[in-house]
């Protein structure tokens, strides 16, 4: 007998990729378990499946970097703030933070199907009685215009967003005169695809080649440099409010035409702005 929820939650993180660097992604979580029925007649009841994968994921993965250890010019060590990873291509980074901020990986690279089958292990280990396995479906959105995936921290979120490399993949929706602008939509997601998006205000120092992002949260220490041409800098927190509103903002200068955005933080939720030139 097999149980299914499909559209159970989404995983939101940013992965390291040996040729993209930073890519941030937003990934549909279904599950499947198989199992015996109980003397209820259920396998596992809804109402504990989805708070019990939910759980497991929230503790674990989401909201964290993924590091493929065996990757070219990867090195992992501890320091004062836990963690400090260094990686040398596509480009130079350091990231140093709190461990629970990063999942580490032996392998090469961090594929979909890796993720799938680690997370349905784990899960499968920690099943009830009468449930033989757990297998999990990871899937990106399927989104048919512009989508760009970006990475960020927000130091005065109170839950695993203030770390300070988590990602989301989203689409991007604009509108001048109530008629929606692909070309446009299509230009800005490009520019903004695999960036890191950080706040003014968290810029420790900063050269023409490189940057270096620290900040302090509930969590500890965050501590980010990266190539300063990786990077978008807002004037506020890069909540999806303000990402919306930079963007109508900056695409209604460049333009010369009101501009609306609807900017999406992973799948399904985001934030509508409006500006004049
Ligand atoms: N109004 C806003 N609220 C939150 C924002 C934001 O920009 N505006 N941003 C965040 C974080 O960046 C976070 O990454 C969002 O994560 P999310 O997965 O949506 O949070 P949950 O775990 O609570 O949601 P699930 O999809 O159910 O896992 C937070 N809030």
């Amino acid at each position: 007998m097999a149980l299914f929820v499909n559209h159970l939650s989404h995983i939101d993180v940013t992965l390291w990729c040996p040729t993209n660097g930073l890519v941030g992604c937003s990934w549909q979580v279904d599950a499947e378990l198989d199992g015996e029925l109980g003397e209820d007649g259920m396998l596992f009841d809804f109402g504990e499946v989805k708070p019990w994968i939910k759980r497991t994921l929230d503790s674990g993965l989401d909201h964290t970097l993924l590091i493929p250890i065996n990757a070219p010019g990867i090195d992992v060590k501890e320091c004062d703030e836990g963690l400090c990873i260094t990686t040398t291509t596509p480009f130079a980074m350091e990231v140093r933070g709190p461990a629970q901020a990063f999942s580490l990986f032996p392998w090469d690279a961090i594929t979909l199907e890796q993720v799938t089958d680690y997370l349905s292990s784990q899960l499968t280990e920690q099943r009830p009685e009468n449930v033989h396995r757990v297998t999990l479906t990871l899937s990106d959105e399927h989104i048919d215009g512009a989508a760009y995936g970006y990475t960020h921290g927000l130091k005065r979120h109170l839950g695993n967003c203030q770390r300070i490399a988590h990602g989301h993949r989203s689409r991007l929706y604009v509108w001048q005169h109530q008629v929606r602008q692909p070309a446009l939509e299509q230009r800005w997601a490009e520019w903004l695809n695999n960036r890191y998006l950080l706040e003014a205000d968290d810029i420790h120092s900063q050269t023409d080649d490189q940057l270096i992002c620290r900040y302090q949260s509930a969590q500890g220490t965050f501590c980010m440099t990266l190539p300063a041409e990786r990077c978008c800098v807002l004037p506020k927190p890069t909540t999806v409010e303000n990402i919306a509103l930079w963007l109508a903002k900056s695409i209604a200068e460049h333009s010369g035409h009101n501009t609306t955005v609807q900017a999406f933080e992973g799948i399904d939720k985001g934030a509508t702005a409006t500006a004049s030139p």
